[in-house]
């Protein structure tokens, strides 16, 4: 039977009160329920998963992915502009996860309430000419503030921070939860996964190989001479010639500056990094989980070597890193990398620590 003209205004009115981005806190749902009542009748068990700068250009696709994500139960896109849009876009995929949106610094203690795992790529990103140091003085007071909010709302979460410099926003995060008495080690994880997919993908096409088939070990951190690939420990085990060893080192080193310069100032890379944080994501929800043998690179506190924080790979697990893996044997080349990779590192690390104990 077909809806005569006052049903259609009606439906139509109903939908538009549904969609309203000024009603951000998203409570009304169509046949006057509760949205979250109704929308979380279909949503599925799994963890509950924020994403801060969720309106941003990774924040977008790594939304749209980790909705696609059956692990994820519950989904909060935070940011300070945009989310409203964003969340009424996302949440009408058909997959379980329960999306709700946040919008602004007074709404920050909500989304991170009972959160499982925080991914955090607000803050700017880089123009042609930039280091990622030079994001340090606007991006080191966001990631402070939102980390703030974690430790009062949600200090068991995991972190995974993406916001540049990686190499100085873990410390600066680490600094504030001791601050707060919160610091948990195993759950602060700066993600140097873009590297690991680079390095795949860039080692792949040398090889002739599929590169889901290819795992490159990235040590260090994520910037510059800190990326370290460890091109003799690639699996399946291989070996290079020198110039394919000093072309892939610096491609793997420098492919962030190589998207920054395409994008010509529109930014940096977005879509492949949203790739890699959801990768990592399911990584450490599926260690959450409770399933074994998960291991990744991460930027994390370590003892690796003599610096406090140090990327290499780690084991995930139920209380997020269970164990951090020694470096393993490096050749001469690796070795000589290893100590320039430390000496930069220990700059950013004491920047970042100094930045909230000023
Ligand atoms: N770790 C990595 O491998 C890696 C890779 C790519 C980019 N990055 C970094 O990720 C960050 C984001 O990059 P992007 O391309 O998405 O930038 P973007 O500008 O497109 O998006 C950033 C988002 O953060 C939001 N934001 C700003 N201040 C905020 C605050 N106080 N609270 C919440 N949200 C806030 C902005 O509104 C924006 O939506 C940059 O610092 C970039 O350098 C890291
Ligand atoms: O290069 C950047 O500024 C962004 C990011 O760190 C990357 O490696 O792509």
């Amino acid at each position: 039977m077909e809806a005569n003209n006052s049903q259609v205004n009606q439906r139509i009115a109903t939908i538009a009160a549904h969609l309203n981005p000024s009603n951000n806190s998203q409570t009304v749902g169509p046949l006057g329920l509760e949205r979250r009542d109704c929308r979380a009748k279909g949503g599925s068990a799994g963890f509950k998963v924020a994403i801060l700068g969720a309106a941003g250009g990774i924040g977008q696709p790594l939304a749209m992915l980790m909705k696609m994500n059956p692990l994820v139960s519950v989904l909060h896109l935070y940011d300070v502009v945009n989310t409203p849009g964003v969340t009424a876009d996302i949440s009408h995929m058909d997959t379980g996860a329960v999306v709700r949106g946040f919008l602004g610094q007074q709404q920050l203690e909500e989304a991170l309430i009972g959160m499982d795992l925080v991914i955090i790529p607000a803050g700017v990103p880089r123009k042609p000419g930039m280091t990622r140091d030079d994001l340090f003085n606007i991006n080191a007071g966001i990631v402070k503030t939102l980390c703030e909010g974690i430790a009062k709302c949600c200090p068991k979460a995991i972190v995974n921070l993406i916001s540049n410099p990686v190499n100085s926003t873990v410390p600066i995060a680490a600094e504030v939860f001791k601050k707060a008495g919160t610091f948990d080690p195993k759950r602060l994880l700066g993600i140097t996964m873009l590297d690991v997919v680079r390095a795949n993908t860039f080692v792949a096409e040398v090889l002739g190989l599929e590169p889901r088939e290819v795992d490159v070990p990235v040590v260090g951190g994520h910037a510059g001479v800190t990326i370290l690939p460890l091109l003799s420990q690639v699996k399946p085990p291989c070996s290079f010639t020198p110039k394919e060893i000093d072309y892939l080192t610096d491609r793997i080193q420098n492919g962030g500056t190589e998207v920054v310069e395409a994008k010509a100032g529109a930014g940096s890379a977005t879509l492949s990094m949203a790739y890699a944080a959801v990768k990592f994501a399911d990584a450490c929800l599926r260690g959450l989980r409770g399933d074994a043998g998960i291991v990744e690179c991460a930027y994390v506190a370590s003892h690796v070597t003599e610096l406090p924080f140090f990327a290499s790979k780690v084991r995930l697990g139920r209380s997020g890193v269970e164990e951090i893996h020694p470096l393993g044997l490096l050749n001469e080349y690796e070795r000589v990398g290893l100590e320039k990779a430390k000496k930069e590192l220990a700059v950013s690390i004491q920047k970042g620590v100094s930045f909230v104990n000023k």
